[in-house]
């Protein structure tokens, strides 16, 4: 289980996030709305270990993130929203190389049944000539080369069709409950968020996303 406990981040003396606390289960996602610099990508930064949090306290199970950043790195996935792929290379070249970068061991067919599996099947083609969906997918592929519990997406499908929108969510859907993974979603598309996430976390003062969500059913916890 995540563990986020009276999360506080300041830059200088501008107050980003304050006083955030929620737990994530194996097996849920959860959603994060929010307005344009309300702090959502700061959150899921300090939660991939990337940034520091000012006060408050963060676990991973018994880990701890002031004391076991290395440990915690192993376990989490983070696809940031700008796509970190080789378009040089092609899809098995993209998938190899950061296999080489991975802790984890994988063999080629064990990676090309993971991209197979969210149905990125242009093994042999340069990333550089597939559509944004597929980048989206590959960039995604490569986030789970070394079988993190838990996944952090900073709007993974932004500009895609939805078709592929939609074949993520399938999968992301599937990786939650089969294999319980554990999954942050940030999206500006409340469909999206509604038809995908477990519970949803709203941050920022703006009340337009809790007057979207209020009547979906969903538990809403509001920051
Ligand atoms: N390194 C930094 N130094 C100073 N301020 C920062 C830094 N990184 C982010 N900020 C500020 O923190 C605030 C939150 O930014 P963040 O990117 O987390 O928002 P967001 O909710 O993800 O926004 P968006 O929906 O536009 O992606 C913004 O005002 C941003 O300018």
């Amino acid at each position: 289980m995540l563990n986020v406990h009276s999360l506080t981040k300041n830059y200088g003396k501008k107050t980003i996030l304050q006083d955030i606390s929620f737990t994530v289960s194996p097996g849920e996602i959860i959603g994060l709305v929010g307005e344009n610099g309300a702090g959502k990508s700061t959150l899921l930064s300090i939660i991939a270990t990337l940034t520091k949090s000012s006060s408050g306290d963060i676990y991973f199970n018994d880990l701890d993130f002031k004391k076991d950043r290395k440990a915690i790195r192993k376990k989490v996935g983070f696809v940031p929203q700008d796509i970190a792929i080789w378009d040089n290379f092609t899809v098995e070249e993209n998938m190899v190389f950061f296999e080489k970068l991975s802790w984890e061991k994988k063999n080629n067919n064990q990676l090309k049944q993971l991209c197979l599996e969210m149905k990125l099947d242009k093994w042999k083609e340069p990333a550089g000539t597939l559509s944004g969906g597929m980048k989206r997918k590959l960039n995604l592929a490569i986030s789970l080369i070394h079988d993190p519990v838990l996944l952090l997406l900073d709007e993974p499908t932004v500009g895609i069709d939805l078709k592929s929108r939609i074949e993520i969510g399938t999968y992301l859907k599937k990786l939650a409950k089969e294999s319980n993974k554990m999954i942050i979603y940030i999206s500006h598309d409340m469909d999206e968020i509604t038809s995908l996430c477990d519970r949803i976390i709203s941050i920022g003062e703006d009340p337009f996303y809790q007057e979207i969500l209020q009547n979906n059913g969903k538990e809403i916890l509001s920051f």
